[in-house]
């Protein structure tokens, strides 16, 4: 709905009204349509002031309304009308003007933001483009480079750099109605032609064709097969070649090829998934709903290696007052000087001043009885941890959190150690911390409902998506990724190289193979765990075969490499070979192409053509499998949490919409046809076989994804 009022005389007031973020539905694009007609007929009217109910302009057009048949009126014509009328219309910008709510303000004459308002065009994360006249009007307003800028990274921009740019007329910290109504009194009966941005021509940089160029092939790079941003360019390419009217024929043909695409789809599913994880629950029946958070005035970290730092980081950047602690003066001493560092980089990125006020190094534990909530960030070791856990049980306050950095152990063992058992939960943030938007909070059995709901509402505060889990080997992520990391080496030894499943696996949209990211993480950090998991080293059952652990097969191949010294960039060496160790520059490398012949004759195997088909769905459905059974297990409430944490913490594509997702698009009866193809040619593999959740989704009729929690649901009933 849109209110209609007269204030001060001679304006007109359109208020959009439709919360949370009154978006664009049919009934406030009638509310527009009827109200700006009725502003521009009333000869008492001079001029017209649009602005948002509740501090909000416009989140932009109604994204729940994209799966349904589209009623009421356009966008387009409605906005058309906006710019095309006599009178002069004014956008108070409150909040947020993104998509179609910066859109319509395009169409309003002038514009005056509340210095706090974020402006945008996010289209592009929906896998569309900003078809209301965005691609147009903003390359009119601001400049081919800076639009095409916005248009496909769909960043959004502060007030400030919003005028910066020519978004907005006016950044305002007084109230942004009173002055947009003062600023339309002063304006009325100006010529409004030249604020017109639809008669005005884009600025271009003089080689336009060769920045277009440059542009596109910069945004393919970047897409990893996302249609979106090339539509975007191609948009913004019309508006820079064409006249007004063909651009805006264009953006509509984009646009409909886009609209009603698969990538569309997962990227919509990916931005309602992200909102439903907010809305956690545990298998006790505690949610998000009525669980209440404590307040955190003031944390710890405990252990300043790589992740703590990024740690003490994240919290100090949302103004959390830190204690981050290190059990020596040296490391302290490095600690601090790298925390400080980041910091000050981060705050000039921002342009804003590092507050490092805000920490506190220290080496004494005693430093930590007022703290809220501690995050534990040691190496990962069960015994050192566990002797942390016993140490901060009687050094913090009785009910201070504590938090345990881990991505694999057992929290539940931790919470043992403690006086408090219910104040335990896991932070499992991903490197680096301070960058990484992903954060697994996982609960415990004794986990209470408050110290979950204080964790992920601590997630919230840092900028994190949170994502609540329940405590298994690797919880959701690492768990899934193990079958995906196992297939890959098992890939190799039946023929593939490691070229060959990282060109699949990159070409499928991952930002790197799996056997890149191995060299860049380090392969002593696996080694580590398998080690821990007794399938490698001392731990090995004397007489056991090389290729065969637990029963079933196992492949030596990574831990030989890291007996060679091969740990990936760091040693110049792994998978791949580096121009010297810490090169960050993969190459093939003979050696091991060798290597792995050599194994191969070793063992008796007989190598064979691996297919980029062979790759995907052995490594991806393996992984999905997996998926399936931690539904099953109940340590995730819904594939969207899985999907969500896939696409935020393992470079999953988002137009591709998440394991799950792709599952479902892909057909649940084709998965699991694949997974018994596979299966029945590897009966050694057991994570090859389909799981009883799969099977059933598909005696079911494999229903769409928002219904398979309802099928979950009877699964656990009948456990
Ligand atoms: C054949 C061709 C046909 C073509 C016809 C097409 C015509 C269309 C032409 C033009 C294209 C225009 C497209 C768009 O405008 S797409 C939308 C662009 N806008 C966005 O992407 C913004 C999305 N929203 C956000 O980023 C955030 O929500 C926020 C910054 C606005 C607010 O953040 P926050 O305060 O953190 O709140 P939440 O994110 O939790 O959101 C609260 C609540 O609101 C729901 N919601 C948010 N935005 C929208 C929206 N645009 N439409 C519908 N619903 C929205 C969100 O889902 C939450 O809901 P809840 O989980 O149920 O609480």
């Amino acid at each position: 709905m849109a209110r209609y009022t007269r204030i001060a005389g001679s304006i007109a007031l359109i208020t959009l009204k439709n919360p949370p973020v009154n978006a664009l539905s049919a009934a406030v694009r009638q509310g527009i349509t009827d109200s700006v007609g009725r502003a521009l007929s009333d000869p008492e009217v001079e001029a017209v002031v649009l602005c948002g109910e509740d501090g909000k302009f416009c989140g932009g057009a109604d994204i729940k309304e994209f799966a349904r048949p589209m009623t009421g009126p356009g966008l387009v014509p409605m906005i058309d009308a906006i710019e095309a009328g006599e009178k002069p219309v004014v956008a108070a910008i409150e909040g947020v003007a993104l998509g179609g709510g910066l859109e319509l303000a395009l169409a309003c004459h002038y514009r005056i933001a509340h210095y706090k308002a974020r402006l945008g065009l996010p289209e592009v994360t929906l896998g569309l483009i900003p078809a209301a006249g965005g691609t147009q009007r903003l390359p009119r307003l601001i400049g081919v480079p800076a639009a095409l800028d916005l248009i496909t990274t769909g960043r959004h921009v502060s007030a400030h750099e919003a005028l910066k740019l020519g978004i907005v007329d006016r950044v305002t910290d007084r109230n942004t109605l009173e002055l947009a109504v003062e600023f339309a009194k002063s304006v009325s009966g100006q010529p409004l032609a030249p604020r017109r941005l639809s008669t005005r021509q884009p600025s271009c940089p003089t080689d336009l064709d060769s920045f277009l160029e440059g542009a596109m092939l910069r945004v393919r790079q970047r897409a990893r097969g996302a249609i979106a941003p090339v539509a975007c360019v191609q948009a913004v390419r019309a508006a820079a070649t064409l006249p007004f009217s063909q651009g805006m024929e264009q953006e509509k043909e984009l646009m409909a090829s886009l609209f009603t695409s698969a990538q569309a789809r997962a990227m919509q599913y990916c931005f309602f998934s992200q909102r439903t994880v907010g809305r956690w629950s545990m298998p006790s029946g505690a949610r998000w709903d009525n669980s209440k958070a404590q307040p955190i005035h003031k944390a710890a970290v405990i252990g300043l290696g790589t992740m703590g730092r990024g740690i003490a980081v994240s919290l100090v950047q949302a103004g959390i007052p830190v204690v981050a602690v290190e059990m020596e003066t040296k490391q302290l001493e490095v600690a601090k000087h790298a925390v400080t560092s980041i910091l000050e980089r981060e705050a000039q990125k921002r342009g804003k001043e590092p507050k490092l006020g805000l920490i506190h190094f220290s080496i004494d534990l005693q430093d930590l009885r007022e703290v809220d909530l501690v995050i534990e960030a040691v190496f990962e070791d069960m015994a050192l941890k566990k002797q942390v856990f016993r140490e901060l049980s009687s050094v913090c306050r009785p009910n201070a959190f504590l938090c345990t950095n881990t991505s694999s152990l057992d929290v539940n063992q931790l919470a043992a150690a403690t006086r408090m058992p219910e104040l335990v939960v896991g932070m499992h943030f991903f490197a680096p911390a301070h960058v990484m938007k992903l954060l697994e909070v996982v609960y415990g059995p004794r986990s209470s409902p408050v110290a979950v709901a204080t964790a992920m509402q601590l997630g919230k505060r840092l900028g994190k998506v949170s994502v609540a889990v329940g405590n298994c080997h690797g919880f959701v992520g690492n768990r899934m990724l193990m079958p995906y990391m196992e297939q890959s080496v098992f890939l190799l030894e039946e023929g593939a190289t490691p070229e060959q499943v990282d060109q699949a696996l990159e070409e499928f949209g991952f930002p790197m193979g799996v056997f890149r990211v191995s060299d860049l993480s380090g392969l002593d950090v696996g080694w580590k765990v398998r080690k821990g998991l007794g399938l490698t080293g001392p731990g090995v059952a004397p007489g056991e075969s090389a290729r065969i652990r637990q029963g079933r097969r196992y492949c030596p191949l990574p831990d030989l490499l890291c007996k060679q010294g091969r740990l990936g960039q760091k040693t110049g060496k792994g998978w791949y070979l580096y121009d010297k160790p810490g090169g960050r520059v993969a190459k093939s490398d003979p050696w091991l192409h060798n290597f792995l012949e050599e194994y191969r004759s070793q063992h008796g195997l007989q190598a064979h053509p691996v297919s980029q088909q062979e790759v995907l769905e052995r490594c991806l459905y393996s992984l999905i499998n997996e998926g399936f059974r931690i539904l099953e297990d109940g340590i995730a409430a819904g594939p969207e949490d899985i999907d969500t944490i896939y696409v935020f913490g393992y470079g999953w594509p988002p137009h591709r919409g998440g394991p799950m997702f792709h599952a479902g698009a892909v057909g649940l009866p084709t998965v699991l046809e694949k997974l018994e193809h596979y299966s029945q040619a590897h009966p050694d593999i057991p994570q090859l076989q389909p799981s009883s959740l799969l099977r059933r989704l598909v005696t079911a009729g494999s229903p769409p994804i928002h219904k398979w929690r309802e099928v979950v649901k009877t699964v656990h009933s009948q456990l």
